[in-house]
């Protein structure tokens, strides 16, 4: 790291996810800022996380997302080796605020935080950087807040999508077309002038540039289409939508999953390979809304469905973890801060 004086660590930050099914509703008021979900919402969230194998008590694994975030942070320690790598996670434990502390006692003076989603978004990566400022009083932070370019994320990617493409092809003797998603985010998020966001309260200043979010989540599936056509995939091959619509009011950006496995089918497909760019592990919404639902949206269309391998462990993302942190890759970095 290029960290000139004082002690140095990188932070990772993530989502978080609860333990077990009775923590939903402490989980979703986390999620929300504070904001109570309806009961339904809450119990439907439990069945989809019973789903991908959360219980009643806690497991003898930690869930998909906080056993990859960390098996993530223990390769990067163990690659950079430049000392401890820390995980705060925004919405569950470890939380942001209790892992800042202990690098605090641990005796950090400067945080280089690194969010565990490539693409910039006011409602996730805007919510990290956040809850580290205000965490972080006195320690200089360098907050990474885009890296959704990086060559290396990309290869990543592709590296997932080939086998299974290929696959796809093969067993269905077609040209088999990639819909790449990203996460959703509510329309209100991504428009100019918008104070509005998750976990706002009365009196966030207005915010005076519309989110990159879209067109980073775009430019990531660009990116791997375009690596993709050494192995044959042209540019009519793919699709791009926004998943997971989220279960609060109002409409959420488009297009949806639903809708683009419809136009998919119209087309006279037979099948489809879907690769979601913005997550890089496995979590609920790849695990139930990609295997699950849209598994039997699909099916359901007739048309036959894969799923390219979530990044998880590949040695390739912690390569690109390393060039974002020690600026081999130009990331999108926030001034150096010290919060006051
Ligand atoms: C770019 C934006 C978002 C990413 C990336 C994202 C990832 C992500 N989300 C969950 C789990 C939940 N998210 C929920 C709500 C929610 N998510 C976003 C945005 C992103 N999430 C928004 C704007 C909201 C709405 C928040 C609000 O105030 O209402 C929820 C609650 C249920 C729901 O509305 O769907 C859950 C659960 C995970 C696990 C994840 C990736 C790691
Ligand atoms: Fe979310
Ligand atoms: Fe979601």
């Amino acid at each position: 790291m290029s960290f000139e004086k004082g002690k140095s660590a990188v932070l990772l930050l993530a989502h978080g996810t609860p333990d077990m099914l009775g923590e939903m509703a402490e989980y979703l008021s986390k999620v929300t800022g504070g904001r109570a979900m309806p009961q339904e919402i809450v119990k439907e969230l439990q069945h989809r996380y019973a789903q991908i194998g959360l219980q009643e008590a806690p497991g003898l694994e930690p869930p998909p997302l906080t056993k990859w975030t960390m098996v993530q942070a223990h390769m990067l320690e163990h690659v950079l080796a430049a000392g401890k790598v820390y995980v705060g996670m925004r919405n569950w434990h470890p939380y942001i605020e209790d892992t800042v502390a202990e690098m605090r006692r641990e005796g950090v003076t400067k945080i280089k935080a690194v969010c565990l989603a490539p693409q910039n978004s006011r409602t996730s990566v805007g919510l990290y950087r956040k809850a580290v400022l205000s965490a972080a009083t006195g320690i200089e932070v360098e907050f990474v807040a885009g890296w959704a370019d990086s060559p290396l994320l990309v290869e990543a990617f592709a590296e997932k999508l080939r086998p299974v493409w290929t696959e796809a092809c093969a067993e269905s003797g077609q040209r088999v077309p990639v819909l790449f998603t990203a996460h959703s985010v509510p329309c209100r998020t991504i428009m100019t002038g918008e104070a509005s966001i998750a976990g706002a309260r009365p009196g966030t200043p207005v915010q005076d540039s519309p989110d990159p979010y879209p067109v980073e989540a775009k430019r990531t599936a660009q990116m791997v289409a375009d690596r993709m056509s050494a192995a044959g995939l042209r540019e009519n091959d793919w699709y791009f939508a926004f998943q997971s619509q989220g279960m609060s009011g109002g409409p959420w950006i488009g297009p949806t999953v639903e809708d683009t496995l419809k136009a998919i089918k119209a087309e006279g497909h037979v099948g489809v390979v879907m690769q979601p760019v913005g997550f890089l592990c496995d979590h609920v919404e790849i695990l139930y809304d990609i295997d699950v639902a849209f598994r039997q949206t699909a099916s359901e269309l007739d048309l036959k469905l894969w799923r390219a391998e979530s990044l998880n462990d590949s040695p390739v993302l912690v390569e690109a973890l390393v060039d974002v942190i020690t600026g081999k890759y130009k990331a999108t970095v926030d001034e150096v801060m010290v919060p006051a």
